[in-house]
């Protein structure tokens, strides 16, 4: 940012260290980039350890059990941690006498996270967490013990890493160990990487790491950003959502604001040790998402669902106890279907009539429990290739996420991608460049280009390329001569983009 302040740290009365304006902020500016102090995988993640790129043919080592992408990924990551993984899975193979994987590949992300961050501070002779909020204080006494064994766990490995338990010993290694090696401000550590780790996603917002950065972690949580999180493989980026006067406080969000604020605030306390307001607008988003509409004269009565916790106490007491029974039916029926064996997209579209069709109960238009099972529903038909009741699902999720997320929120971009390169896979042209086009620039306001996709180039690349190809499919159809002579839609948007969509591909 070239010397160009955008915001200052401040302490704000009863939310801490805070993120603020510098100066007057345009919507779709980069307030802050950031490379992660420490970076960690999710489970299950076929991706490069460094660069968290997906991939097929990743290098992998045997010892560590870490995959690169390239060797320039597995250098870069040697520097910072690798080297030290490295060491300490092979002193732990010598002490174990086994050569199985190194015993931390199954701890908790965030465990190996503060592990990986203690590795690189050793090394570096520096700690930049301190000061992060831990909470520390108002932990149960069996919390902080919890936190204090992992901590002695993290500080043999450290050890090892650095050859302390070996017969050469590297005095200067031994005195940077010792500043970190305390069991009771480690354990701390861990408290404050709880609280400040970010989730790192990729370019469809699947969720693929967990990282710590620094600077970031001054950001507060608000039920209506004025900021957005976004990254390019490791490296995290804060843009503002909307123009941000001087002064002002900039937050991002830590939860999905297409959870009910039951829900959030449940989270907000429990994980972050911190309450909200309740807000005008969280109060819509909340009718939204917990309408469900009785009777023949579609009255609006409000049944909150979740899909971690099923029918929501608070939001379902009240008038009417019917559709309570409705929602927790649908619920029912629907962990039934998810088991159905070779016929779970018929049991499953079965569960969505009596849900969205019904004429005593039907689900709102944005209920939280309609767009669950849309994208299931999608996810499902896409897997069998039923593509024309793939659309329709699509088209729900779009509508519905229209509904519930801000303009222009990256969540509504990413379905309405999905959504036109279905149109464009269907041969509707017209649908996918209109979609497309929404997707990419968005329909209110805001600067949703940036917003969404300047740090999501290749799918980015792959809409205006779904775009592009329905333009030249749809001008084709209107001299009659599509058929036989332009390359079939279907063709085309199977070589569109590598990434975007794979289950089309
Ligand atoms: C990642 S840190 C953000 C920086 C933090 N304020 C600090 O002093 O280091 C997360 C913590 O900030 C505080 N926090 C974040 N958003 C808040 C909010 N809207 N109201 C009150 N406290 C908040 C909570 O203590 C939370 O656990």
């Amino acid at each position: 940012m070239c010397g160009d302040v955008r915001f200052r740290a401040a302490r704000l009365p009863g939310r801490g260290r805070s993120a603020v304006a510098a100066r007057p902020l345009a919507a779709g500016e980069v307030v802050l980039s950031e490379q992660p102090w420490a970076v960690v995988l999710l489970p299950e993640q076929e991706c490069c350890d460094f660069s968290l790129q997906r991939g097929e043919r990743l290098l992998w080592c045997r010892v560590t059990g870490l995959h690169f992408a390239t060797r320039e990924d597995q250098k870069a990551a040697a520097d910072l941690y690798y080297k030290a993984e490295l060491e300490a899975a092979e002193a732990g193979r010598k002490v174990r006498g086994t050569r199985g994987p190194p015993p931390w590949r199954d701890w908790p992300a965030s465990l190996r996270l503060a592990l990986r961050a203690l590795q690189r501070g050793v090394k570096a002779a520096e700690q930049p967490w301190q000061g992060l909020e831990s909470h520390w204080e108002e932990l149960s006494e069996a919390r902080q013990q919890q936190l204090e064994e992992s901590a002695a766990r993290c500080l043999d490995v450290l050890a090892a890493g650095l050859g302390l338990f070996g017969e050469e010993e590297v005095p200067e290694a031994r005195q940077a160990f010792q500043a970190v090696a305390n069991v009771r401000q480690t354990a701390q550590f861990l408290a404050a990487v709880d609280v400040n780790a970010f989730t790192v996603t990729d370019e469809e917002l699947r969720e693929v790491g967990l990282g710590l950065y620094i600077r970031a972690a001054v950001f507060n949580h608000a039920e209506e950003p004025n900021c957005l999180q976004s990254f390019v493989g490791r490296q995290l980026v804060i843009r503002t959502c909307r123009p941000v006067p001087e002064g002002e406080e900039l937050c991002i969000t830590y939860a999905d604001l297409g959870q009910l604020s039951l829900r959030r605030r449940a989270l907000l306390r429990e994980h972050f040790h911190f309450d909200v307001p309740s807000s005008q607008e969280a109060e819509a988003r909340d009718r939204i998402l917990s309408t469900v509409l009785c009777g023949a004269d579609s009255k609006k009565v409000q049944v909150g669902w979740d899909a971690e916790c099923g029918l929501q106490g608070e939001l379902a007491e009240g008038e009417c106890a019917f559709a309570r029974d409705f929602v927790r039916k649908v619920h029912n029926q629907w962990l039934r279907a998810k088991d159905a064996r070779g016929t779970k997209v018929a049991q499953l579209q079965a569960v969505w009539l009596d849900a969205t069709a019904g004429l005593d109960c039907r689900l709102g238009a944005g209920h939280s429990m309609r767009l669950a099972l849309a994208r299931e529903l999608m996810d499902a038909c896409v897997a069998q290739e039923l593509w024309q009741e793939a659309i329709v699902f699509a088209r729900e999720v779009s509508a519905c996420s229209r509904l519930i997320y801000p303009p222009s929120w990256p969540m509504v971009s990413l379905s309405l991608a999905r959504l036109a390169k279905l149109e464009l896979f269907l041969g509707n042209f017209a649908a996918a460049i209109r979609c497309g086009e929404e997707a990419l620039h968005g329909s209110g306001t805001g600067s949703p280009t940036k917003l969404c996709w300047e740090d999501r180039r290749v799918a980015a690349e792959e809409i205006q390329q779904i775009v592009a190809q329905a333009r030249v499919e749809e001008e084709a159809m209107s001299r009659g001569y599509a058929a036989q002579e332009a390359p079939s839609s279907k063709q085309k948007a199977l070589e569109t983009g590598s990434t975007y969509l794979q289950s089309l591909d």
